[in-house]
């Protein structure tokens, strides 16, 4: 029978070109992070006296805390939601309930603080803390975000053939679950465009002819972010979520 509207606009080119816009604000997300070095006092030092979380925890509890959500974002700290200020928009039911609260947030939060970050910011301590942190949560809200966009990705492959997925749902065979949902030439092209969106986005724009050739994020680290980091949890969530879909 065919879907109601909300629900057909889900499907897979819409989804895909969703992930696709997605990558420009990711990409200027992380410029704009590069602008201060490391900072590593933003995550070392505890900043409350009876507390012993960084800077970069409180800012990402407290900033969360005030912000409504939607569905297809999760907080890094759940606990600490507050009753939101502005009424929910009432968003369609898509996926299903059990595999819906599929949570990547601390292999997001892992790979942002431990691996990502030294790859595209230069070693040192400006001091600016408040702003790196602040420009943390940007990058991390938007890897989120792209993330558990898994979820919606992988339901609506389930959907297109339930038979394919369906005994290796019950026989828990993630291996065959992962290849099923792969599609390499997909990912080659995410690969290959995100460089490109960093030598777009991430050049010295002069009025006089050519550029001076430097990159505000260098195009090769982008491109390593998202085949090595955020292309794999993506899958991850899409295989965790078709291992609760028959719950
Ligand atoms: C998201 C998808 O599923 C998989 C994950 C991809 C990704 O994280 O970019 C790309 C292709 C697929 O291997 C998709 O098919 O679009």
């Amino acid at each position: 029978k065919p879907l109601p509207v909300s629900l057909s606009n889900y499907n897979l080119d819409s989804l895909r070109e969703s992930l696709e816009r997605q990558e420009d604000f990711i990409v200027f997300s992380l410029i704009e992070r590069a602008r201060y070095p490391f900072n590593s006092p933003a995550y070392d030092i505890p900043h409350l006296a009876e507390d012993n979380s960084s800077l970069v925890e409180i800012y990402v509890r407290e900033t969360e805390a005030i912000e409504s959500k939607n569905p297809e974002e999760l907080p890094f700290f759940p606990d600490e939601m507050q009753v939101p200020v502005v009424p929910p928009h009432q968003f369609p039911q898509i996926l299903h309930t059990p595999a819906a609260s599929v949570n990547a947030s601390k292999g997001i939060w892992n790979m942002y603080f431990n691996h990502l970050l030294p790859l595209f910011t230069t070693k040192g301590d400006d001091g600016n803390y408040q702003q790196t942190v602040a420009s943390d949560f940007i990058c991390l809200q938007a890897l989120s975000k792209r993330v558990h966009y898994g979820r919606f990705v992988a339901e609506v492959k389930f959907r297109d053939a339930p038979q394919d997925y369906i005994p290796f749902i019950y026989s828990k065979d993630s291996e065959v679950l992962m290849n099923l949902l792969t599609s390499t030439s997909v990912e080659e092209t995410i690969i290959k465009r995100v460089s490109k969106k960093a030598m777009v986005f991430g050049q010295n724009v002069t009025l006089e002819k050519g550029n001076d050739g430097k990159y505000k994020v260098e195009p090769s680290v982008v491109s390593e972010l998202y085949k090595d980091w955020v292309i794999p949890i993506t899958k991850q969530v899409e295989v965790d979520y078709l291992l609760r879909r028959l719950d």
